[in-house]
This record gives structure tokens, C-alpha cells and sequence, in this order.
């Protein structure tokens, strides 16, 4: 587990980029989030599980600013740890945001969808792949820049008479899509339309076009969905490489455990809505609620699980 050298925390206590704050998402009587609360660690992988119906996407609308909460907040700090004071300026002054030179404050629930992706720097990628399939590869990490590109222009006809300012943006557009290409194995795919692309490569591909977006905080809708055991693996060595190369925070739902258990620094588990875990990869493995959750048993049910699993591992030669 990465701790804080300074105080000896877990670093989602130490520097969270992400807190969420009782949050509650009610569709009429259903409650599809219930008061949950955690925090993602900056520059760690974390993975939302739980099984299905529990949750996980409706908190992924709400971080992504698809939906309003119901109530909550969603705290993303930039740069560094937010002070208590700053949260506490920003939710007083009604605003979306705090920033500075080296960091920034943004109460994500106020923020609509394209700000979130815009000026707090989340991206995100779906469920169901959403790519542009009759674009080609290399046309599909160029719209993602379009920002990037409009700004560049002026919002104005600078981009049709080629001025250096917007020619440059462009060049460098073309560079960084060249570099995800290639991070992403797709190079002498990059002109073919991209719905031609086996699965395991369109997921690959949305990665990409979401790193082209140069996120702080990337979220993954089931990466490992559809993927054989060995994209499964190619996976793993992409997000490792993201998080150690462009330190880019990543919070993913995932129902692979095999993803999950190998690359997350933190795992917070839902259950109808509820946190039920949350901690290591190792502590929540072993967690009586999670496994309850997981072999849907009742309540009753998680005793019988926490003294079968107090036994198995107080057994002669259990290993730990
Ligand atoms: N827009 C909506 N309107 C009404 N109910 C919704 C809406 N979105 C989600 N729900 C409900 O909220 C609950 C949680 O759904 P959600 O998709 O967030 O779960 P999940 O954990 O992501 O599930 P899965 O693992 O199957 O994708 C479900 O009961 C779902 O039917």
C-alpha cells in the first residue's frame, strides 16, 4: 500500500484528488446511491466494485457530471490537498471553483459534464465503447483535442488561413495522438475506421482518446469488460504504465478481479448503493461483508462467513 512518507497514511487519507462527500442519487423512490462517502488517492488506481445494480456507474454520472446528485459533494483538488478552509471558501462563495497558480478546488456536482472533462481535467470512458466507429483511429484521438484545437483558433477563422499559432496547436495535436497510438499498440491501425478495430483494441482506443484530453483523474467503466486473458493483462501493463509515466490518477469499476486485485492501490466496495468496504485490495478481499455481498447472502449469513474465514486462516499452514 503507498503510504505518505510524512505521516503514515494511506495516501487516499494523505493526498486525495478526489473526496466524495455524502453523496445521494434518488431516481423518484429508488435510492441508487446512499450517503457514500470515500476518497481516491492521488497517483493511485482505484477500483469501485460491488456487484451488479449496486451503484457503480451512477457514481461515476455524478463524479462525470452526467447527473446531478440528489445531495453531496465532489471535491476534486488539483495540484495538491485541499485545506479544509479552502473547501469550506468554496462551497460558501457558490462557486464552481477555487483555483490558483499550483492548485485548484472544484466542487465537481455544481460543474456540468463538459467543464468536468474541460477545466477540472476528468475523463472518462464508457460501459458500452462510445468511439466514433466510422472515423478512423487516428481521427477519433484528433476530436478529442477539439478544445485544445478550438482555443488555438481563437474561435475564430484563424485554423482556414493557417496562422502560426493554430498551425502549431495542430502539429502538436498530431504528436500527442501519434504518441497514444503507439502506448496503445494502434499505430499501423491509425487509418482504419475505427468501428473495423477487434473489441479489445476499441477499449484500448477509448483509453487513448481519453489520455488525449490529458486528464489528472481518469475514470474506467469496466476497461476489462469483453477483453481475453491476455488483453486482460495488456490492460494492467497500460494503466500501470499511465499512472507511473503521466502520474494521472485513475479510478475504475471493474468486475474483472483479476484486474482488480492486481493493480488497484485501493478498493471501495458498494453494495445496493452502500459502502460496505473499504481499504487494500488484501483487506477487502477477506472482508466477511464483501464476500456476503458477492455469494448474496442476508445478513445473517456474514457471521457464519466471518468465523468459516477466522477458521480457514487460524488452520495449521492457512497462509495469510
Ligand atoms: N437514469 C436512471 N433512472 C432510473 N434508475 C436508474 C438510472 N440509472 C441507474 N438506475 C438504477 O440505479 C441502480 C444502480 O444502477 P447502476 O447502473 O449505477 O449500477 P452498477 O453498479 O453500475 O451496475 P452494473 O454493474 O450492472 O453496471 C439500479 O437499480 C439502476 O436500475
Amino acid at each position: 500500500m503507498a503510504t505518505s512518507p510524512a505521516t503514515g497514511l494511506p495516501r487516499w487519507e494523505a493526498d486525495p484528488i478526489l473526496i466524495v462527500e455524502h453523496l445521494f442519487m434518488r431516481f423518484g423512490g429508488l435510492i441508487a446511491v446512499n450517503d457514500l462517502s470515500f476518497k481516491v488517492g492521488r497517483g493511485d488506481i482505484t477500483a469501485l466494485i460491488g456487484p451488479n445494480g449496486a451503484g457503480k456507474t451512477t457514481v461515476f454520472n455524478c463524479i462525470t457530471g452526467f447527473y446531478k446528485p440528489s445531495e453531496g459533494r465532489l471535491i476534486l483538488a488539483k495540484g495538491r490537498a485541499p485545506t479544509p478552509d479552502e473547501i469550506a471558501e468554496v462551497t460558501r462563495i457558490g462557486e464552481r471553483s477555487l483555483t490558483g497558480r499550483d492548485a485548484g478546488v472544484y466542487l465537481l456536482e455544481r460543474m456540468p459534464d463538459y467543464l468536468v472533462s474541460g477545466e477540472a481535467h476528468v475523463a472518462r470512458t464508457f460501459q458500452n465503447i462510445r468511439l466514433f466507429t466510422g472515423m478512423t483511429v487516428l481521427e477519433n484521438l484528433m476530436v478529442a483535442q477539439h478544445n485544445a484545437l478550438m482555443a488555438a483558433s481563437g474561435y475564430s477563422l484563424k485554423g482556414l488561413f493557417g496562422l502560426p499559432g493554430w498551425t502549431k496547436a495542430q502539429r502538436a495535436a498530431t504528436e500527442k495522438a501519434k504518441y497514444w497510438l503507439d502506448k496503445v499498440g494502434l499505430t499501423d491501425r491509425a487509418d482504419d475506421p475505427a468501428g473495423d478495430l477487434p473489441y479489445g483494441a476499441q477499449r484500448r482506443l477509448e483509453i487513448a482518446r481519453a489520455m488525449c484530453s490529458e486528464p489528472i483523474l481518469l475514470c474506467l467503466d469496466e476497461p476489462a469488460a469483453g477483453l481475453n486473458p491476455r488483453e486482460s493483462l495488456e490492460l494492467n501493463t497500460l494503466l500501470r504504465a499511465i499512472r507511473a509515466e503521466h502520474g494521472t490518477s485513475i479510478l475504475l469499476i471493474e468486475h474483472d478481479m483479476s484486474v482488480v486485485m492486481e493493480i488497484s492501490d485501493h478498493v471501495v466496495v458498494l453494495d445496493y448503493g452502500t459502502k460496505i468496504s473499504d481499504g487494500t485490495p488484501e483487506a477487502v478481499k477477506n472482508d466477511p461483508r464483501v464476500i456476503a455481498a458477492y455469494l448474496g447472502v442476508d445478513e445473517d449469513a456474514i457471521e457464519e462467513v466471518e468465523a468459516e474465514l477466522h477458521t480457514e486462516s487460524s488452520a495449521p499452514g492457512a497462509s495469510a
